[in-house]
């Protein structure tokens, strides 16, 4: 292992690749120590002085460990372009989050952000659509979207799920989708589904004037399968296709990408499983690396939380992730361990609110995201005591009342689905 790792005095380069880590040396390894190993371990290097390494080739693909904080336990590395394959992330994490989570010589390790340089940034396609496109798709442009995950989350046939979809396609829903785990099961079937619940969808448009997408899950054992299904949509029409990104695999995602230019279709990034490595602040992957990398390569809608729903996620985290799916630039923030990232020409996402949501919340979530944020219900709709049509119109009548300033009281004496949603989810 090299020991000129350490590089405080070194200015990355504008092509330089920069990734912050936070590190906890195992005992009996200084700080210094376990950060060269890091270093070297992510890049060229091995544990022990490998004679194969010339000083050539080292001087030119070298890490420079150019900041180091150890009483925030924190790094930060520049990392040449050269070491890795542009276009990849496959690549790019099996280098800066490969092999050094696994090594002894630290107790923890977590890739807290990476900023990618123009030079990477111009490899990779970033949404097709993203949040203006997608604006654009729904019709909908000066308001949050709507939308539910049809629930329960499997089980229905094909023909009853569509049934729920129309149903709240009919009562306001924007969007409806798919569950994380639905795909391609015996009792719902992936193409009777996508074939019925599309018609529905059309339906639902035709009587209600509105644009109604439906987000079809084509998560698949194989990239192979997963392209099937995603041209199957295509040719029903569909606008919208979904894909559980951390089951599916970055590979997959990149293959998808590339096809959704053919297919035509917008990508929904369900993040079920990114807690596995995201959840543990001091150790794996930052949720904030993985919204990174879904705007590289293309996803245009992500999930990010909500703040106030079932699901983990600090307020200041879930901002970050929203102001990383939608600014163009995204300036430093010390303290939350962000590094700036200049977007370029890569569409902005758009951010997706989801997970214990009720109607009741919409003024909350308005005030926490403002208008570019899509809010989907599942509970929170399904669960209305006059069912799937009342909950969705439920949600429309708390999204009017909070955008003409009327408390969700006031709009409820004259709005029959809100009162009802009022009863059950405020006065507990
Ligand atoms: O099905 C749901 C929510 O259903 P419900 O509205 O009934 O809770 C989603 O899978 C979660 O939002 C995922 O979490 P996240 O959005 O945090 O990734
Ligand atoms: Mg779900």
């Amino acid at each position: 292992m090299r020991r000129d790792y350490i590089d405080t005095g070194y200015s990355p380069k504008d092509t330089d690749l920069i990734c912050e880590f936070h590190i906890e040396p195992s005992a009996g390894v200084n700080f210094e120590e376990a950060a060269t190993h890091m270093a070297g371990e992510s890049s060229i290097d091995s544990w022990t002085e490998i004679s194969t390494l010339s000083p050539e080739l080292a001087a030119r693909l070298k890490p420079h460990v150019f900041y180091v904080n150890e009483d925030a336990q924190t790094v930060r590395v520049a990392y040449s372009e050269e070491l890795f394959e542009l276009g990849s992330v496959p690549q790019v994490l099996s280098a800066v989050a490969g092999n050094i989570l696994s090594m002894k010589v630290v107790d923890n390790l977590r890739l807290q952000d990476i900023a990618f340089p123009g030079s990477m940034l111009h490899e990779f396609k970033g949404p097709k659509f993203g949040l203006p496109g997608i604006r654009e798709l729904t019709g909908v442009q000066d308001r949050p979207l709507i939308g539910t995950i049809v629930k329960p989350k499997v089980g229905l046939t094909s023909e009853k799920h569509a049934e729920v979809a129309y149903k709240s396609f009919a009562g306001g829903c924007d969007l409806v989708k798919d569950d994380e785990n639905l795909t391609d099961q015996k009792f719902n079937g992936f193409e009777k589904r996508a074939e019925l619940t599309l018609k529905l969808a059309e339906k639902a448009e035709s009587e209600t004037g509105e644009r109604k997408m439906y987000l079809c899950n084509i998560t698949a054992p194989t990239c192979k399968e997963m392209i099937r299904r995603m041209n199957i949509l295509k040719d029903l029409g569909a606008s919208y296709a979904m894909i559980d990104i951390v089951p599916a695999g970055w590979t997959a995602l990149q293959t998808l990408r590339e096809e959704a230019d053919d297919a035509g279709l917008a990508l929904h990034a369900h993040r079920c499983m990114h807690s596995a490595y995201t959840r543990n602040p001091r150790h794996g992957i930052s949720m904030l690396v993985v919204a990174k990398l879904c705007r590289l390569i293309g996803l245009d809608q992500l999930h990010i939380g909500t703040v106030v729903g079932k699901m983990h996620g600090e307020k200041h985290e879930v901002l970050s992730l929203r102001d990383e799916c939608v600014l163009d630039n995204v300036p430093a923030d010390e303290n939350q361990h962000i590094l700036a990232q200049n977007w370029g020409r890569l569409k902005p996402m758009f951010p997706v609110a989801s997970g214990g949501l009720a109607p009741t919340m919409i003024p909350d979530l308005y005030t926490i995201f403002g208008k570019d944020v899509i809010m989907q219900f599942g509970g929170g709709i399904h669960a209305h005591p006059m069912g799937t049509a009342a909950g969705a119109t439920a949600c429309r009548q708390a999204l009017e009342a909070t955008l003409e300033g009327v408390s969700l009281q006031e709009y409820a004496k004259s709005h029959r689905e809100l009162e009802v949603a009022i009863d059950k989810w405020l006065k507990k």
